[in-house]
């Protein structure tokens, strides 16, 4: 079977263009499979004796027939003939009851495995750094948390206890023509060369074939969760042809991927069929060879010919579901590449996913262009942002951000203001580590943006508030696990929520999909409340736009003061007023942070941030 190359997968040609999560190698997936085995021991022994022996019941019979036949010929005593169809009857029985054991026991002693990859790869997946999903686009996560768990879940109720039979049976079926006589054991075995044949040309074609098969899919998801999750957007800005087109596009890669798989399973199942033609018409020659010496009986070649055909379905099985093991490595070595790397057993559930460069980049310290390992920082720093010389840039091209500073005190109020595409945003994802600097250092709580320690600080409301399907409670508690009701509403009422009271069922009504839709700005009041509920020192909003002096508007903004009151916050602003409340407040402009001072400070000394003011307030007022 072929193995993929480090580094090989996804192609330019196959690949989305995104940068992909990482793929493990094929010695970080053998390992994985190693010490799946391994922790499931006891199970894989018990199966693979129950398939020994189911493999060896299933031989009988066919030796049985072998042996009518020559009682027949000999002319043998009816009873002798009773008694051995009464045995074979026994031994069909046995062997049918023995196979189906077998593949209970192998299917649930992988499934216990497969149910442990499953929780472990939500769990990765749920960590992986934002900025590394930001990159290789959400399809990829959710292909492997759903596509590919699945093309395992196949390999592991169906094709492994077909394959683990069918290697039993084929091992003691070549035994048993050997035990006839050892010319038949070697005519079959002429088949052997041409199948062999058969699954080198697979095994080198279809491992990188099955992975861009995946790789494509995955693309396709990615291109049709994007147009889905952004109709909106791609309605407002009337671009659905292009984002259509772009469907169609990876759906048409993926089409021709699939094409391409049939295509390598074909060329391999005409070689098998080459292969039995071969190996069949070799042991009937010599059959009829032996008998003709005398060195063997009717029934003897007779138990030989049905052994060997008999031989053809294992053989098919277990030849044929090859591809199906090959696409589910390719799975498992998809699925492996974000796990912690701790193995099937372990549970470190804070351990980067995938290789240590990944979090690496996000937590560590970026300077120029040189990953190095966070540092620990000193208590001064607790509650500080500080964002040192930090360029960022979504296209390596296009840099959105440059060489930007700026240290937010503990307990200190910023209000980040500019025109629309400043970069006001993008500063924000890079103090809350949902994206990495390209240059530069951002340090939250004096660690680095994106680090544990950090990640703990540091909370945010993002303009798209999501409201988790479940009870409103259940919803608020994800910020507060162990919080009492009493403590939800405190928050509820913090954010000017009591529209609570009005629920039908209060805390516990079902909100979120399939629950009771909350509107916009009730939508971002449950954010502010799970925000109150949290301990973090460090808070970023930059919530959606409501109308400015709007009731939603002075409800959001008296709920917002309220929850920052006594931590520091970054806040970036799309109503000036809100500006004018900040303790200080940054000017950004074209990616550039060009002033820092109070509202008082900038309106007599800035006169971009002048304009700006007066801007907004002649828009208020048209
Ligand atoms: N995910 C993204 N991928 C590529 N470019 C992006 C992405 N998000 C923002 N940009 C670009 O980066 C630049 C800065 O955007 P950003 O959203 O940070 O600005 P902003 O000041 O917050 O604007 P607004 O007030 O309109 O939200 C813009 O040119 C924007 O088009």
């Amino acid at each position: 079977m072929s193995t993929p190359a480090p580094g090989t997968v996804p192609t330019a040609a196959t690949a989305p263009p995104a940068a992909a999560l990482p793929v493990a190698d094929p010695a970080a997936t053998r390992r994985y499979a190693w010490q799946v085995l391994r922790t499931h021991r006891g199970g894989v022994a018990a199966a693979a004796v129950v398939l020994l022996v189911g493999a060896f019941a299933g031989l009988v019979p066919v030796w049985l027939i072998g042996r009518m036949v020559d009682a027949v010929a000999a002319d043998a005593a009816p009873s002798r003939l009773w008694w051995s169809a009464a045995a074979l009857v026994a031994a069909l029985v046995g062997a049918t009851a023995l196979a189906a054991v077998a593949r209970l026991l192998v299917a649930r002693t992988f499934e216990h495995a497969l149910a442990d990859l499953r929780e472990r790869t939500v769990h990765a997946a749920l960590h992986v750094p934002p900025a590394q999903v930001e990159r290789a686009g959400t399809g990829d996560l959710v292909a492997r948390v759903s596509g590919d768990v699945d093309v395992l879940r196949t390999a592991v109720s169906q094709v492994l206890p077909a394959v683990c039979g069918a290697g039993a049976t084929i091992l003691l079926t070549v035994g048993g023509l050997a035990g006839l006589d050892w010319r038949f054991a070697v005519a079959v075995l002429t088949a052997v060369p041409l199948q062999v044949w058969g699954v080198r040309a697979f095994g080198r074609r279809a491992g990188p074939v099955f992975r861009a098969e995946r790789a494509a899919a995955a693309d396709r998801t990615h291109q049709v969760l994007e147009a889905v999750t952004a109709a909106d957007t791609i309605r407002a800005l009337g671009t659905s042809d292009a984002h259509e087109r772009r469907v169609e596009r990876a759906s048409l890669r993926a089409v021709d991927r699939t094409v391409e798989g049939l295509r390598v399973q074909l060329a391999f199942a005409h070689r098998l069929h080459a292969g039995e033609l071969v190996g069949l018409g070799a042991v009937l020659v010599v059959g009829y060879w032996l008998v003709g010496a005398g060195a063997a009986t009717v029934g003897a070649a007779t138990t030989a010919a049905l052994l060997v055909h008999r031989l053809f379905d294992p053989v098919g099985i277990l030849l044929s579901q090859v591809d199906d093991l090959q696409r589910a490595q390719a799975a498992l070595a998809r699925v492996v590449g974000v796990l912690p790397a701790d193995g099937p057993a372990g549970d470190t559930p804070d351990a980067a996913p995938g290789t240590t460069d990944a979090r690496a980049a996000v937590a560590g310290t970026t300077v120029a262009g040189t990953t190095v390992a966070g540092t620990h920082a000193p208590t001064t720093d607790a509650g500080t942002i500080d964002v040192r010389g930090v360029t960022f840039a979504y296209d390596p091209d296009r840099p959105v951000l440059h060489a930007v500073d700026l240290h937010v005190a503990a307990g200190e109020v910023v209000a980040l203001v500019g025109a629309s595409g400043a970069g006001k945003s993008t500063l924000a994802r890079l103090v809350t580590g949902a994206v990495a600097p390209t240059a530069g250092t951002v340090l939250v709580d004096g660690a680095p943006a994106g680090s544990p320690r950090a990640a703990t600080a540091v909370a945010a409301v993002t303009q798209e508030v999501h409201v988790f399907a479940g009870t409103l409670a259940d919803d608020l508690r994800l910020a507060r696990p162990d919080a009492d009701d009493a403590r939800l509403r405190d928050a509820l009422t913090l954010v000017g929520a009591d529209w609570v009271d009005d629920l039908p069922e209060g805390l516990r009504t079902a909100v979120g999909a399939g629950g009771l839709p909350l509107s916009p700005d009730r939508a971002q009041q449950v954010a502010l409340a799970r925000l109150a509920l949290t301990d973090a020192r460090v808070v970023v909003l930059d919530e959606a736009t409501a109308e400015a002096g709007s009731g939603a508007a002075r409800t959001l903004d008296v709920a917002a003061r309220r929850v920052l009151a006594g931590r520091t916050a970054l806040v970036v602003v799309h109503r000036l007023d809100q500006a004018a409340r900040a303790d200080r407040i940054a000017l950004l402009d074209a990616g550039r942070v060009v002033a820092t001072g109070t509202h008082d400070e900038l309106l007599a000394g800035c006169e971009p941030y002048a304009r700006l003011w007066s801007a907004w307030h002649r828009g208020r007022a048209s």
